[in-house]
């Protein structure tokens, strides 16, 4: 921000790709990691970002057009506790979850609660949901969301890749927290932790490759403990908001060939383009959803397939 900029003026609003402008920097700042994102009008002086002892917080510019062609939504958008702003793939795939009155469902990785919410709406409250994540704090903003929306959900921390008992508990229920018995819940929603390529806008990546391929090992544990714990014709939802094979398609591979009593089947609804080529039959391709910039619809990169299991013929 210049020196002299008033509130009111409009300004241009950069990103630093390269991280060089210093804070308070005074000059002009040049630089070809400089990138153009928008429009704004100034909310704050210079002397209120920038001066000793000052915490910052609040708008320092309303941003009014972005290249993105993105609105700026922010919590003052709509009164609080009334509605939860989502991407699109992400509420199509709690729909495909379809997540009924009266289930008892698993939200394995739910924090911050965007998808556990939705659950909560949809089960309209009457459902027995259970919500995991793995560090207090995410646990913290879990319930805090839920409480905001006065979604009935029992959550626990928890790492997913051990919640599930050897055998049959007798003596608790679901509610009482990890480990579950198995076969104990009639949907489960992984929504695993992944790369995030699918984030958009995304100005610049700072993933390694040893970075990116880091998430399989985990996501396919998760997938072990979810089968579990899947009741026998319960539904099962494996997501990622990233785009790489190896997290998306080739986890379901991986998958339709570890458990033999699952079954890939076609969503509830259907939006995305089917998945890329390579490590899934044709047929399967066509019912896992692939969302992202080269697909029919805009939206982030999202990668979502159902799945039911089988129940063991006797
Ligand atoms: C993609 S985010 C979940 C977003 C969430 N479902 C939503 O819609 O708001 C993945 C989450 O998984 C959590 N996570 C990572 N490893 C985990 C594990 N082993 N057990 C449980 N949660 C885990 C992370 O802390 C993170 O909050």
């Amino acid at each position: 921000m210049l020196s002299g900029c008033q509130i009111g003026d409009l300004v241009s609003i950069y990103a630093d790709v390269h991280k060089k402008c210093k804070k308070g920097f005074q000059k002009l700042f040049e630089d070809e990691g400089k990138l153009f994102i928008g429009n704004g009008i100034v909310k704050m002086q210079r002397y209120q970002l920038f001066s000793n002892n000052i915490v910052q917080k609040g708008i320092a510019v309303e941003v009014k057009e972005t290249t993105s062609g993105c609105p700026s939504i922010g919590d003052d958008f709509l009164p609080s506790g009334t509605a939860l702003l989502q991407n699109l793939p992400s509420i199509i795939c709690v729909a495909c979850l379809d997540p009924q009155p009266g289930d008892t469902v698993l939200d394995m990785c739910a924090s911050p609660g965007n998808k556990t919410t939705h659950i909560a709406e949809l089960t309209r409250n009457q459902g027995t949901i259970v919500a995991i994540d793995k560090t207090k704090n995410k646990v913290k903003q879990l319930k805090a969301l839920c409480e905001k929306f006065g979604a009935k959900v029992h959550c626990f921390e928890a790492d997913s890749t051990k919640i599930v008992a050897l055998s049959q508990i007798s003596d608790k229920t679901v509610c009482d927290g990890p480990p579950f018995s198995p076969e104990a819940f009639d949907r489960i929603l992984l929504d695993a932790p992944c790369s995030v390529l699918g984030k958009r806008p995304q100005i610049v990546n700072r993933l390694s490759k040893k970075e990116i391929r880091s998430y399989v090992p985990i996501q396919r544990k998760l997938f072990e403990s979810a089968v579990k714990l899947l009741k026998p014709n319960g539904t099962l939802v494996y997501s990622t908001c990233t785009i790489t094979l190896a997290e998306n398609e080739a986890m379901v591979a991986w998958a339709l060939k570890t458990f033999e009593n699952l079954k890939l089947i076609k969503p509830k609804i259907t939006m995305g383009s089917p998945g890329w080529a390579g490590v899934l039959a044709d047929e399967d391709r066509r019912l896992v959803q692939r969302f992202g910039s080269e697909c029919d619809v805009d939206s982030v990169g999202f990668f979502f397939a159902c799945f039911v299991k089988k129940k063991e013929e006797k």
